[in-house]
């Protein structure tokens, strides 16, 4: 007879093993709004609430939102009809750290890195980091996406602005605007020793062409410029709509009179000019980086400035920011600077502001917008489809797990879909995440979300792998069952045990409601809603009147009751639904009942 316990033991051991996904149906990040299924570890929000809606469900208080940096008032107009808001500018990391315990969301731009530190002291209240701008290098990913915390940017508000101040400092650059005013004001009067140099006819690559290099790209053919690109990750015919040819990166750099450098700080890009590529370029180059800093080595600038590989270089952005006053890169003659203003025009910070705005607080309602940067998107008319089964997925982890004998550790999660619908018609991600925190909340104290799931997955060494099985019939609903399967484990009711020895659940969605269908061999119908009390019995009359009166004699409301069987009067599970959680006397009672072999009680 099994023990009446709720949940399996948490010393329940997952070896760490790497994570197997074998999704049959990725697609790609499609721009939508989705319901993202947060769960909060906010203080004053319980720990165990599903928050689907909104942060501020559970006790009425108005979320926080700490703007650590200038952002348009329009944008924290908008916040503050939500929110409480507040705009503390130039925190000290420390400072920040101390603040960040008390936010559900934190709005940066360029200017504040959001370390690992900032997400450690938070302690689970984060929710969402928005960074009011394109480029997130300042916050780490890994970090936020560990600790369950959505990062959402604005990536198209600024475009023109950057791409514009790119055309800006390579016009004034061309032309010594900079340096000639300068002397100017000295009292000077050079005209010889600013003759600049044309741009028309010359050849620009223009390195990333993403939004801002193909705005750049566009208005430099405009100023009569032979463009070429390198972005080893665009289409070329991206390209030829603008009338510009990919090329190689080593083409982009031994052609160009002009390079422009408009790539995301990533490793792979962090110091690609370098003294080894500078020695590749045109002799008297110029350079314009409205990027990051970091994506060039700065020493190896000032020493091809001063070899005369590179004439001029034009910067709005530095590897350390601001730079050293003394910094000979920002003291050569023929460097320009501005301090990171690509972004910084009275349209592009309104713009900005309201797209972050919008995708925070849509955040903290439990939408994820289109612009999350380390969660899966998933389109607003898929999600709305897949919501009754999303519950479902995370009630059958919930279920599969509780159904495991202490100390026997799950590693292997197998997952079947079966649907009508065709292969590439089914987007797995947020239902394999729910399954995921199903399985894995139970067992510790692990908040696992839409952000986090893989990623906790693998730390886990939950190995997970997804099957589709195509089924004939109309394919009108997404999905017709989810089938869970724990393997290599024991069960503390063995008869939710397949044939092949996994514990083994299946469920449907009926009428909008998830509903427990099969429990290893045996088929049952019980809607998963409140909690479940599974029992094997000898099938014969009365079973289910001696049951249900010992759960109405101590005022346990049942809600659901079927049972399945594998022959009338052999082998029978009885599921039965019940709104509250029975004492252990009820429990004992039950199992005490000389026809039932053996149950649990498991909750959802
Ligand atoms: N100075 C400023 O105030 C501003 C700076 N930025 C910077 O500009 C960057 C680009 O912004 P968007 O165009 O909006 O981003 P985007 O994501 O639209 O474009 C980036 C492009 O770089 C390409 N790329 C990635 N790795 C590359 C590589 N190794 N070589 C060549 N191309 C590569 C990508 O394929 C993509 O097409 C941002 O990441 C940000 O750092 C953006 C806005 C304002
Ligand atoms: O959007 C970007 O990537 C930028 O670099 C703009 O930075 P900022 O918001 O002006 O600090």
């Amino acid at each position: 007879m099994s023990s009446a316990a709720a949940t399996v033991s948490s010393s329940a051991k997952l070896a760490v093993k790497p994570l197997k996904i074998s999704s049959l149906s990725s697609r790609s990040a499609l721009p939508s709004v989705i319901s993202l299924p947060f769960n909060s570890r906010g203080r004053d929000i319980p720990r165990k609430r599903l928050i689907l809606v909104t942060c501020t469900a559970g006790d009425g208080a108005k979320p926080t939102v700490l703007v650590a940096e200038k952002l348009g008032e329009a944008g924290v107009k908008l916040l503050e009809s939500f929110a409480n808001v507040d705009c503390s500018y130039n925190l000290t990391p420390e400072e920040l750290n101390t603040k960040i315990s008390l936010c559900d969301a934190l709005i940066v731009r360029s200017g504040t890195k959001v370390g690992r530190e900032v997400f450690e002291s938070s302690r689970g209240r984060l929710k969402v980091v928005g960074r009011a701008g394109v480029g997130i290098d300042n916050v780490d990913l890994s970090a936020a996406t560990e600790f369950g915390c959505l990062v959402v940017n604005a990536p198209t508000s600024n475009t023109i602005a950057a791409a514009e101040h790119g055309i800006a400092l390579l016009a004034a650059m061309a032309r010594n605007v900079a340096q000639s005013d300068a002397s100017v004001k000295a009292g000077e009067w050079k005209r010889n020793k600013y003759v600049g140099v044309s741009l028309v006819g010359k050849t620009l690559a223009v390195m990333g062409f993403g939004k801002v290099g193909s705005e750049v790209a566009r208005r430099a053919k405009g100023l009569g410029m032979r463009v070429i690109a390198h972005d080893p990750y665009t289409p070329a015919d991206r390209a030829h709509a603008v009338g510009v040819d990919l090329v190689t990166f080593d083409e982009a750099l031994g052609t160009a009179d002009f390079i422009s450098l408009h790539m995301p700080l990533t490793p792979a890009t962090s110091k690609m000019l370098n003294d080894e590529t500078f020695a590749k370029m045109k002799k008297g180059v110029r350079i314009v980086n409205v990027a990051r800093g970091g994506v060039i080595d700065e020493d190896a600038l000032v020493r091809a400035l001063d070899s005369g590989i590179v004439a001029q270089a034009a910067l709005d952005v530095f590897t350390k920011e601001p730079p050293a006053k003394d910094s000979k890169l920002v003291q050569h003659e023929r460097v320009t600077v501005t301090p990171h203003l690509g972004a910084s025009t009275i349209e592009a910070q309104e713009g900005v502001a309201i797209e972050i705005a919008q995708a925070v607080v849509g955040a903290l309602n439990g939408e994820l917008a289109s612009t999350a940067v380390n969660a899966p998107m998933v389109p607003a008319e898929v999600l709305a489809e897949l919501k009754p089964y999303v519950v479902l997925a995370e009630q059958l982890g919930r279920l599969a797990v509780q159904l495991v004998a202490g100390g026997s550790g799950v590693k292997n999660v197998k997952v079947t879909y079966a649907s009508a619908r065709a292969t590439d018609d089914l987007d797995t991600r947020l239902l394999r995440a729910m399954i995921t925190k199903g399985i894995i909340e139970p067992i510790s104290d692990v908040y696992v979300n839409l952000v986090n799931a893989d990623y906790t997955a693998k730390q886990r060494g939950l190995r997970i792998t997804e099957e589709r099985g195509v089924l004939d019939g109309s394919p009108e609903s997404p999905l017709e069952t989810i089938t869970v399967q724990l393997g290599n484990v024991e069960s503390k009711f063995a008869s939710a045990l397949s044939e092949s020895g996994e514990v083994k659940v299946e469920g449907r969605v009926k009428d909008g409601v998830p509903h427990l269908t099969k429990v290893g061999s045996f088929e049952v119908d019980v809607s998963l809603e409140g909690s479940i009390i599974l029992c094997r019995q000898v099938d014969q009359p009365g079973m289910i009147g001696t049951v249900g009166s010992i759960l109405g004699e101590s005022n346990v409301n049942v809600s659901f009751m079927s049972v399945g069987r594998i022959a009338p009067r052999k082998q029978a599970v009885m599921a039965i639904g019940v709104d509250e959680m029975p004492s252990k006397e009820t429990l004992k009672k039950i199992g005490e009942i000389p026809a039932v072999d053996e149950f649990v009680f498991l909750k959802l």
